[in-house]
């Protein structure tokens, strides 16, 4: 049987794209992340809601998570996006994704994965964690979130959006630079694009 699996044809012929939005806690992940999906149609999921009970509970009292903790988290993550890159499914994720390793766990998913990182000022960042209600993570683990965060090295070609920025500005820029168009649900911008549209990716 060919062709008529969930995915469809298309499945068979375009690669799926895979979008981590990276960043601490309160960055802007997934405000980004679903921006991208209603944009696009890449199915979006929240790395948060992946985290067992434990690892929540932990967060809310106030105790930053270590690399045990993480561990079993990103290789469910990756084994998410791998699943969905089967299936023709392409996908955007929030996820902190906080260090190189992290990453790495996650490109060891689906066949390629493209992150947008959200980078910024700390003290606008605590003022948007401080506002946001009904969220299990304290403005107080932040410093531990920043403490850990290795921001991407030039080998890993990741695009790195301002926090300052509006969501719909983020949205856009994201869209642009990932190569992303409206609608396309996630085939490269060379399928879908006419040759003269500008695709902008971070210098190697
Ligand atoms: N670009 C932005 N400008 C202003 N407020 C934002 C922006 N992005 C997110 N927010 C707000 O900041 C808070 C944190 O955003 P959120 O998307 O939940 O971040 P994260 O998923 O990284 O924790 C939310 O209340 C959200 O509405
Ligand atoms: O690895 C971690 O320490 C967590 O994944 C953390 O980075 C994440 O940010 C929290 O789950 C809070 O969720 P928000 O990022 O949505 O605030």
């Amino acid at each position: 049987m060919t062709g008529d699996g969930p995915a469809g044809p298309a499945a068979q012929s375009a690669p799926t794209r895979h979008i981590v939005v990276m960043g601490v806690s309160g960055s802007g992940k997934t405000t980004v992340a679903e921006g991208i999906a209603a944009a696009t149609g890449l199915t979006f999921a929240e790395a948060d809601g992946f985290h067992p009970a434990s690892n929540v509970d932990l967060m809310r009292a106030g105790v930053p998570l270590d690399d045990t903790h993480r561990w079993p988290w990103l290789r469910e993550l990756a084994g998410w996006m791998a699943e969905r890159a089967t299936e023709g499914v392409s996908t955007v994720l929030a996820c902190s994704a906080l260090r190189r390793s992290y990453r790495d766990v996650l490109r060891q998913g689906p066949p390629s994965v493209d992150f947008v990182f959200l980078d910024g000022s700390a003290e606008v960042i605590r003022e948007r964690m401080a506002r946001r209600a009904g969220h299990y993570m304290p403005a107080s683990l932040l410093d531990s979130q920043i403490a850990t965060l290795e921001p991407p090295q030039p080998d890993e070609r990741i695009l790195t959006l301002d926090v300052a920025l509006t969501p719909e500005e983020l949205v856009a820029a994201a869209l642009s630079g990932l190569g992303l168009l409206p609608g396309a649900a996630g085939r490269p911008a060379h399928e879908v694009a006419p040759p003269d549209t500008k695709v902008s990716l971070p210098d190697a």
